[in-house]
C-alpha cells in the first residue's frame, strides 16, 4: 500500500522528511547501537539535507552513504558526494561516518572493490534509504536502457553495488542494487516539482519496469513512502 505525503512547499517537505528519516535512524541506534542511511544526489535533496543535519541524533553512531553516484571527482559539481558533504555533513551531523561511492580509480569497475570494503563498516541493512526520481523515470542509477539494468533489478542479485552505463546517465555510474534498497527498514521517495507530477503518474500506471525503472520500487511488496510537493 502506497503512502503519499503531499506538502505545500519544499520547506515543509524537507522538515517532514527529516523527521521521518531521523525517527528511523534513532530506532535502529536504540536497537543495534548504530544505524545507516543511504541518500540520493541530484538537485532535489539540498533542503532535506540541511533540515536533517540539524536534527538531534547520536550522529557518531550513524553511517551515511549514497544510493548512487556519478563517476566524477568530488571537485565536480556533478558529484553526489560533494552535495552530501556541503549540505548534510555539517553541524551535529558532521560526526557521522560517510562512505562515498566513488574514488580515484579510472572506472567504477576499478574502484568497486575498495568501495565495497569501506561499505562493510556501515550497519546493514540500512535503517533508511531516500530515493529520488529523474524525469525519465530513473531512480538510484536504474536508468532506462542501462547496460546492467536487469542485473541491478534482479531480486536475487548477490552484489549490493554495481556499475551502470546508460544513454541518459551522462557519466558512468555506480549504484546500490534493488535488493539492498528494499531490505532497508524504511524507504522514502522524494519528488519535487510540477514537472515530475506526470512522471510519477505514469510510473504509477501500468507499463514495463524497463521503461520507468522507478516502478521497481513502487511495485515492491513494501513500497516507499512518497514525499511530494509542487
Ligand atoms: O542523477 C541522479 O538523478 C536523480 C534525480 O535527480 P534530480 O536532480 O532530478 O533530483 C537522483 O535521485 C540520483 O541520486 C542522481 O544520481
Amino acid at each position: 500500500m502506497l503512502s503519499m505525503h503531499v506538502f505545500a512547499d519544499g520547506a515543509a517537505l524537507a522538515a517532514a522528511l527529516a523527521d521521518f528519516v531521523a525517527s528511523k535512524l534513532a530506532a535502529r541506534v536504540a536497537r543495534d547501537g548504530g544505524a545507516s542511511l543511504a541518500v540520493s544526489g541530484g538537485r532535489t535533496p539540498t533542503r532535506f539535507f540541511e533540515a536533517l543535519s540539524a536534527r538531534d541524533l547520536p550522529w557518531s553512531k550513524i553511517g551515511i552513504t549514497l544510493v548512487d553516484e556519478r563517476w566524477v571527482r568530488e571537485t565536480s559539481d556533478r558529484s553526489n558526494a560533494r552535495l552530501v558533504r556541503e549540505h548534510l555533513l555539517k553541524g551535529p551531523a558532521a560526526a557521522a561516518r560517510f562512505v562515498a561511492l566513488a574514488n580515484d580509480a579510472p572506472t567504477p569497475e576499478d574502484g568497486l572493490f575498495a568501495i565495497n570494503e569501506a561499505l562493510e563498516d556501515l550497519y546493514w541493512p540500512l535503517a533508511c534509504a531516500v530515493l529520488g526520481m529523474g524525469e525519465d523515470g530513473h531512480t538510484a542509477s536504474f536508468f532506462p536502457g542501462g547496460d546492467r539494468l536487469a542485473e541491478v533489478l534482479d531480486p536475487e542479485a548477490t552484489l549490493g553495488l554495481m556499475p551502470m552505463r546508460a544513454p541518459g546517465a551522462g557519466e558512468p555510474r555506480i549504484t546500490l542494487t534493488l535488493p539492498v534498497l528494499l531490505a532497508a527498514d524504511a524507504l522514502a521517495l522524494h519528488i519535487e516539482g510540477e514537472g515530475k507530477r506526470p512522471v510519477l503518474q505514469a510510473a504509477l500506471a501500468d507499463g514495463p519496469v524497463e521503461e520507468m525503472p522507478v516502478r521497481a520500487v513502487l511495485r515492491a511488496p513494501r513500497p516507499p513512502d512518497i514525499f511530494w510537493c509542487p
